[in-house]
């Protein structure tokens, strides 16, 4: 089998309920896994209707006036949540060149003096007011839900594509109410005129186990890079996710997985703004993840070599799983990412990372 890529696979979730294609749909996702790493999934579980709802206040959250966005700023927030204006946003350094609201599912802070600082990680939402928006609240946390719950379910079918109990990834998850999974709702506007990057989003790979990423409008941009360096498009398919694999779970399953670089290219001057709704699945943020050893069987350890190796990439590594908590690990992502963010709430871990203090740009407020 090729082990390069130059289109990503459609995978129908409704094969999943159907004892005949089953075996198929597993199929289908074990070649997308270990070789690709992104793949589309149709036929989801979460309601058309709840999508198209989202999608339809979306244009309007990010019309809200400059006031009420800024009032739930993420930088009022230890767990990195709520807006980050256009330009907050730093991969690898360079500034992001897109406006978003961070919203994660329902979680109470557990962090008390004593504990480590990455158990601030998850926390409450900021939402618009009520009045400002009526009924997005509502929607989103349908949506979230429902997402949540999908990923659930696919990381038990994905246990079963490398062969091991469909459970076997359990232990990487607390209770429901110990965790919190992260959405985001993104803008890409076109650029100014004469601006100097078409950077939406640098080049990076995801940190956590699943994403699941509602494309939200029609624009083409995201890109993922195959084994040879190529960047390779992933447009929007109406009624699909995009599922891609994130570097906890590369790490988890030894590199079974793929974890896969990709980018965002602003959409072209005169076009309209791109927008896109990611949802990172996490995992506990207590795990080690070099303590949690998985057994693969031989057989399927074998086609991870056949793959080979991908080229070096400039994506933004997350290197310390191999000796840290996971939250530990999240954190300092976050930091990178939302350095005015860590300056106000994590001032050590801010001065350790930006020793010269906040970038020129790449600072929110
Ligand atoms: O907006 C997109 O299509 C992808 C965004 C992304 O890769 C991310 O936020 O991690
Ligand atoms: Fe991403």
């Amino acid at each position: 089998m090729a082990a390069n890529f130059s289109s990503i696979p459609v995978l129908d979730y409704s094969q999943v309920s159907d004892p005949t294609r089953k075996s198929k749909f597993i199929a289908q996702l074990r070649h997308a896994l270990i070789n690709v790493g992104f793949l589309y999934l149709s036929n989801s579980p979460v309601a058309q209707r709840d999508i198209d709802a989202l999608i339809d206040h979306i244009p309007r959250l990010f019309a809200l006036p400059q006031e009420a966005k800024d009032k739930i700023r993420m930088a009022n927030s230890p767990h990195f949540l709520g807006y980050s204006k256009l330009g907050a946003e730093l991969t690898r350094g360079k500034t992001d060149h897109r406006e978003q609201f961070d919203i994660a599912t329902p979680h109470t802070c557990r962090w008390k003096p004593g504990d480590p600082d990455y158990l601030k990680l998850w926390g409450p939402s900021q939402w618009p007011d009520e009045n400002m928006l009526p009924g997005f609240k509502d929607v989103m946390e349908r949506y979230l839900a429902q997402v949540q719950a999908l990923g659930y379910k696919f990381i038990g079918l994905l246990a079963e594509a490398f062969s091991l109990p469909s459970d076997a990834l359990a232990r990487f998850y607390d209770s429901d109410e110990l965790m919190q999974h992260r959405g985001k709702i993104v803008k890409y506007p076109t650029p100014v005129d004469n601006a100097a990057s078409d950077q939406g989003v640098g080049p990076h790979y995801d940190a956590g186990f699943l994403t699941f990423l509602l494309q939200a409008s029609p624009h083409p941009g995201l890109q993922v890079q195959n084994l040879s360096g190529q960047w390779i498009d992933v447009p929007p398919i109406p009624g699909t996710f995009v599922v891609n694999i994130g570097k906890a779970l590369e790490f988890a399953t030894q590199g079974l997985a793929r974890a896969t670089s990709h980018r965002v290219l602003s959409p072209p001057k005169g076009s309209t703004p791109r927008y896109s709704v990611p949802f990172f699945q996490n995992i506990s943020l207590n795990v080690r993840l070099a303590d949690e050893v998985l057994q693969f069987p031989p057989d399927i350890l074998k086609l991870k070599e056949q793959r080979g190796t991908a080229s070096a990439t400039d994506s933004v590594n997350f290197t310390e799983f191999d000796r840290e908590p996971s939250g530990q690990v999240n954190l300092i992502g976050r930091v990178k990412s939302h350095p005015d963010v860590a300056e106000m709430h994590y001032p050590e871990l801010f001065r350790q990372f930006f020793p010269q203090g906040l970038p020129a740009q790449g600072s929110a407020y």
